[in-house]
């Protein structure tokens, strides 16, 4: 799959001030999806990790730019091949498995509606592959009576991960998949996820604000602000070797196995994605934004073939995440007017 140089743009749903405003959610963001691989997206609520992945689906059509499967715009097909090839080609799970199962049906329902959707098989075959499905992701047959109320957070999720199986989808894309979940079953989803993806030689998109998890998970990681993708970068290089400030201020405000948290310094929350700022929509947060920052955001410089960022003052490769927060702290110092 690949969406290249997307915009998504809403009508602000509360109508601000202005009945006309407009949220920017993507702004020429573009990703590939390469067969078998697993992307991790990461970035602040907010920041359009959930539009693209929608996009990437073919759920939400761009404002403009492209999405292709196997070379092909989906949005130029016919809308009944487009309709078959996101049904069956692509799977979704959702961040709250209680919301995204129909609660009327019984499991083994909502496993075989994809199937009978899209006339898959014969019913004896339906039922089996029902069963198959159960096994696959871990749940006991004797569940295929229950409605999804009848379990707990983890059975559900793992229900919702089967029904995006049953087509047998190239691509996978979870949204926050754990973080409607108690804690104790979290790991247990995420290592599901990575257990079916090399079983089935899936293909992962992984969307989270949790840089720790998405480093685990993923080959690469793409970082989001903003409607923008800001990096991308092998997953082993996203963490001390990020080269975006802001990929590295994520990494320093998330517990780690083998560092202590150590937040760099960022000025305010993220602003408004329908009046976004001029040129690096980072540089109001940034402590080495300038005048070159407000004035254009610079296209993709690449590192070592596969890491690319977009930065006028990227991170130096040797900085340790207490160099950057010295650096954030110096640079707030600096423009903070003197006390009384
Ligand atoms: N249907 C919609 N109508 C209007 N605005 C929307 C719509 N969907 C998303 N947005 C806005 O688009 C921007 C990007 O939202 P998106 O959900 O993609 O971000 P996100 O990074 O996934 O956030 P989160 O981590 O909170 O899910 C936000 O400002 C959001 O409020």
């Amino acid at each position: 799959m690949a969406v290249t140089d997307a915009h998504v743009v809403f009508p602000a749903r509360s109508g601000g001030l202005f009945r006309r405003d407009r949220v920017y959610a993507l702004t020429g963001a573009s990703l590939t999806i390469a067969p078998g691989e697993t992307v991790g997206v990461v970035g602040e609520s907010g920041c359009g990790k959930s539009t693209l992945a929608r996009v990437l689906i073919g759920v939400q059509r761009p404002t403009s730019g492209t999405v292709a499967h196997r070379g092909r715009d989906l949005w130029a097909m016919p809308a009944g091949e487009r309709r078959v090839t996101v049904g069956t080609r692509l799977g979704m799970v959702f961040q709250d498995p209680a919301t995204a199962l129909n609660r009327r049906l019984p499991i083994h329902r909502v496993l075989r509606d994809p199937l009978d959707v899209h006339g898959r098989g014969t019913p004896a075959q339906r039922a089996e592959r029902v069963r198959e499905l159960m096994a696959l992701v871990g749940l006991p047959a004797s569940l295929a009576d229950r409605l999804p109320g009848q379990l707990s957070g983890g059975q559900r999720q793992r229900v919702a991960i089967a029904r995006a199986l049953a087509l047998e989808p190239e691509l996978l894309i979870a949204d926050e998949p754990t973080s409607a979940l108690d804690v104790s079953v979290r790991a247990q989803i995420l290592n599901l996820l990575l257990d079916l993806k090399e079983r089935l030689g899936l293909a992962l998109v992984f969307v989270s604000h949790d840089i720790q998890t998405v480093r685990r998970m993923s080959d690469r990681v793409v970082t989001m602000y903003l409607g923008r993708v800001v990096e991308e970068s092998p997953a082993a290089r996203v963490t001390e070797h990020a080269r975006h400030p802001y990929t590295r201020a994520l990494f320093s405000a998330t517990p780690g196995l083998l560092h202590p948290i150590q937040p760099i310094p960022l000025v305010g929350p993220v602003p408004s994605a329908v009046r976004p700022p001029s040129g690096c929509p980072f540089r109001t947060r940034c402590w080495k934004a300038d005048e070159a920052c407000a004035a254009s955001m610079p296209d993709f410089a690449t590192d070592e073939g596969d890491h690319r960022y977009r930065c006028h003052h990227p991170v130096a490769g040797a900085d340790s995440t207490g160099d950057l927060v010295d650096q954030a702290r110096r640079a707030r110092a600096a423009t903070s007017p003197e006390p009384a």
